[in-house]
């Protein structure tokens, strides 16, 4: 037993070598810290004369992006570490396999993605990718459907409650989500060209009543075991294999929070595009490309999720009641396009943007991308309550697509 300390690439790789039938006796491994993420260690362990390799997830005791000022519970990496064999167990092969999980170092050994690309650069490079509408609402409906009052015991299901209690991850996202776009906060992070924009967000009373109903569902409304961080950074793909990565804000809690993060990293990348690709052809072609995933991915994860609950629900009255699942599915709806408008919003005001849009190099197309985030994604969080179908959705994004 080791007690907890950042591991040196050298401690890394003697680790590496303790975990059973990856790499050769006396194999010469290499070691890279490739961690790109806003919180943890990655390092990357390779022996290029077999070919094999490992990664090895450290976390840090604070939020790495910001610093020692942010202390952050190790107890992450446990959540993490369990979310991932829990969900390969209820969608197998679209997680990394854990080969090991140290809790002293809160370190967890997994399968090597590196053959995938992380989705959100791919997405930049304007790469489409035709399995991942079918493999993302296959990861959700499972994991959702069966960690639910609707697929599990509900005895069982208080239990895991409890196991995945997440108060510092749940915090970060209370406030870098619903809180800090709409005030003045040394945590908020955007240019000056778009000021006018910000303030509107500070001022706009609608705006904050559907975020204060959306706050409350995240902070109460403990439906189903999310991924809780499903942006498409956490996404490994290739053209026919996807991989869902990162599931330390996993917790409990309304299951739209994890639809609508898809669809919002989806939008963003689409507000992005007008830079990325700029032939007006190649653009349409692209964008219909996402509008076209949006679609999929609501109704296909609705497909989905109906199917499990006719085959496998365990609740006799919410099996029976005539109208109850139409109700329930229509409130999923509703709660992913809400938090799909929020989580747009927080990627171009709080404090941790998003590639698609921050790395555009010209300042007038960033501008124009942020403005059509923030409308899009402000548009969004105000009519979720009236929504009855995904088109109404995807109307507000080419209607506000339009306008510019
Ligand atoms: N299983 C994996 N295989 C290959 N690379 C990985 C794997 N997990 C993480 N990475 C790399 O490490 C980066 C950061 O990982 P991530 O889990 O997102 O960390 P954080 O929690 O800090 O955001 C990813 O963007 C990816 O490049
Ligand atoms: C201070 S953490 C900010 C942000 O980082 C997380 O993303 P990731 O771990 O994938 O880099 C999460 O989205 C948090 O909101």
């Amino acid at each position: 037993m080791s007690a907890y300390h950042p591991l040196t690439e050298q401690e890394a790789i003697e680790i590496a070598r303790t975990v059973e039938g990856i790499f050769p006796e006396g194999a010469a491994l290499q070691s890279r810290e490739i961690g790109d993420g806003n919180l943890n260690l990655v390092f990357h362990i390779t022996d290029p004369a077999s070919g094999k390799s490992l990664i090895m997830k450290q976390a840090v005791p604070y939020a790495k992006v910001v610093g020692e000022s942010w202390p952050l519970t190790l107890d992450r990496a446990r959540i993490e570490s369990e979310a991932l064999i829990l969900q390969n167990e209820l969608a197998p092969g679209l997680v990394p396999t854990v080969y090991k999980y140290d809790a002293d170092l809160a370190l967890t050994i997994m399968e090597d993605l590196s053959d995938h690309i992380i989705m959100r650069h791919g997405l930049i490079k304007g790469e489409s990718y035709p399995k991942f509408a079918e493999d993302i609402t296959t990861f959700m409906a499972k994991t959702l459907f069966f960690t639910s009052d609707l697929g599990k015991n509900q005895q069982d299901k208080k239990l895991l409650v409890k196991n995945y209690v997440n108060p510092d991850l749940c915090k970060i996202t209370e406030d870098l989500v619903f809180d800090d776009p709409y005030t003045v906060t040394d945590n908020n992070n955007y240019e000056a060209a778009i000021e006018d924009a910000a303030a509107a967000l500070r001022e706009d009373g609608e705006l904050h009543l559907e975020v204060a109903l959306l706050r409350a569902k995240f902070l109460t409304s403990a439906q189903a075991l999310l991924h809780g961080d499903l942006h498409t950074g956490s996404v490994f793909v290739t053209k026919d294999s996807t991989k869902v990565i990162d599931p330390e804000f996993a917790y409990y809690g309304p299951i739209g929070f994890d639809v609508g993060a898809v669809i919002a990293n989806l939008v963003l990348n689409y507000a992005g595009q007008g830079h990325w690709i700029q032939d007006p052809s190649e653009l349409a072609k692209f964008r219909g490309y996402l509008i076209e995933s949006v679609r999929d991915i609501w109704t296909k994860f609705d497909l989905k999720f109906r199917a499990l609950w006719d085959e496998h629900g365990v609740d006799r009255l919410f099996n029976s009641a005539a109208g109850y699942k139409d109700l329930y599915m229509k409130s999923l709806l509703q709660d992913a396009i809400g938090f799909a408008g929020c989580k747009v919003v927080r990627r171009i005001v709080g404090l941790s943007h998003v590639a698609d849009i921050d790395r555009i190099p010209d300042a007038a197309d960033r501008e124009r991308a942020q403005r059509l985030a923030l409308e899009i994604g402000t548009s969004l969080i105000k009519f979720n309550r009236k929504a009855d179908s995904i088109e109404e959705a995807i109307d507000i994004v080419w209607s506000a697509a339009a306008k510019q």
